[in-house]
């Protein structure tokens, strides 16, 4: 107990009972479809690492959702990730509206504009399982109430110390503060460090600590943001899969050590499964 609050220090003795498990008789259309919106053609990386972090937990399909002008990057960069042209707001609309859609995940590298806040907005409408990061959060730092009003069905809010202070105020006690903003938001929020917190707004709060140094490298957060969108795309409750992908992530960087890129870290989540899935 921490100042009133019961924080727990995440374990997979938490969340392994409800980890998917691919079934013996199912179809990749049984273990979800995750919509990952892609940046622009002068930032593709963060969207790429993302998605493929989401197939490589176990979605089934995973879409990068991108402009005309950048599909020729994610097609040429990607093979098991399929892409997906939208224009505007309203072919991202009918692309998540398919219900084999399971998941989305909004922010990496989208660009602070109106483009990506409209469609955020539009991710929200469609009460779909949604991870926001990065990009979808700094956007709404102006009106932070306009993206809390938007909130009506399990969201994970994944910001780092600076993303979580542009919503929220600056962190104080970690712990706090995240059980503060999950209040606030509606959301459940990850807040990102070596000692990540994941709360909700009913008051859970979980911490996986001592991830290893090496783990604060450019893009990781994007494949933590994949891990838990693949999770969830595959039915996993929010806040489970945000712990469970916490806590992959950082085994996967402990696994992998020093050196470690953000590409490195899928490599390592096939170990990691056949212990989870066993
Ligand atoms: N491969 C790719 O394509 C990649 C693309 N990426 C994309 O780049 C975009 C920008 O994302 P970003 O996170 O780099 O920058 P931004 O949102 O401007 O915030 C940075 C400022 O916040 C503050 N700050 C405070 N605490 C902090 C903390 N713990 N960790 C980090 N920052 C912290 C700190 O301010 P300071 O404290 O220095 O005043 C700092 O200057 C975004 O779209 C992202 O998806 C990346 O994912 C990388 C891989
Ligand atoms: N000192 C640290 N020790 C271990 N892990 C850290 C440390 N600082 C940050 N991290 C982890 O590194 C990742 C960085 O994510 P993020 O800040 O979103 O970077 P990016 O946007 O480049 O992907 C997060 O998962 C965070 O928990």
């Amino acid at each position: 107990m921490i100042g009133g609050m019961t924080v727990h220090d995440n374990s997979p003795d938490l969340w392994r009972s409800t980890f998917p498990h691919p079934s013996a008789e199912g179809s990749k259309y049984d273990r979800g479809h995750a919509v990952v919106l892609g940046g622009p053609m002068a930032a593709t990386g963060a969207a790429r690492l993302a998605a493929r972090a989401a197939l490589r937990i176990g979605a089934g399909l995973v879409s990068i959702a991108c402009d005309p002008a950048s599909l020729i990057v994610y097609t040429t960069a990607l093979q098991a990730v399929m892409t997906k042209v939208v224009r505007d707001e309203a072919a991202f609309t009918d692309l998540i509206a398919d219900p084999r859609v399971t998941a989305t995940l909004m922010g990496p590298a989208a660009g602070v504009n109106d483009r990506t806040r409209n469609l955020v907005l539009a991710a929200l409408a469609a009460r779909k399982a949604c991870v926001l990061d990065a990009d979808a959060i700094t956007v709404f730092k102006d009106k932070p109430d306009e993206l809390f009003g938007a909130i009506r069905s399990p969201v994970v809010l994944t910001p780092h110390t600076g993303e979580f202070a542009r919503l929220f105020g600056e962190v104080s006690d970690r712990e706090a503060s995240a059980l503060r903003a999950a209040r606030t938001s509606g959301a459940v929020v990850l807040l990102k460090g070596r000692d990540t917190v994941i709360a909700t707004p009913d008051g859970r709060v979980v911490v996986n600590r001592d991830a290893p140094p090496w783990l604060a490298t450019a893009g990781s957060g994007d494949v933590l943001a994949g891990f838990a969108t693949g999770l969830m795309a595959q039915g996993m409750a929010v806040f489970e899969a945000a712990c469970a992908a916490a806590w992959i992530h950082a085994e996967c960087a402990r696994a992998f050590g020093p050196g470690l890129i953000a590409e490195d870290l899928e490599a390592e989540v096939p170990s990691l499964l056949r212990t989870l899935l066993r």
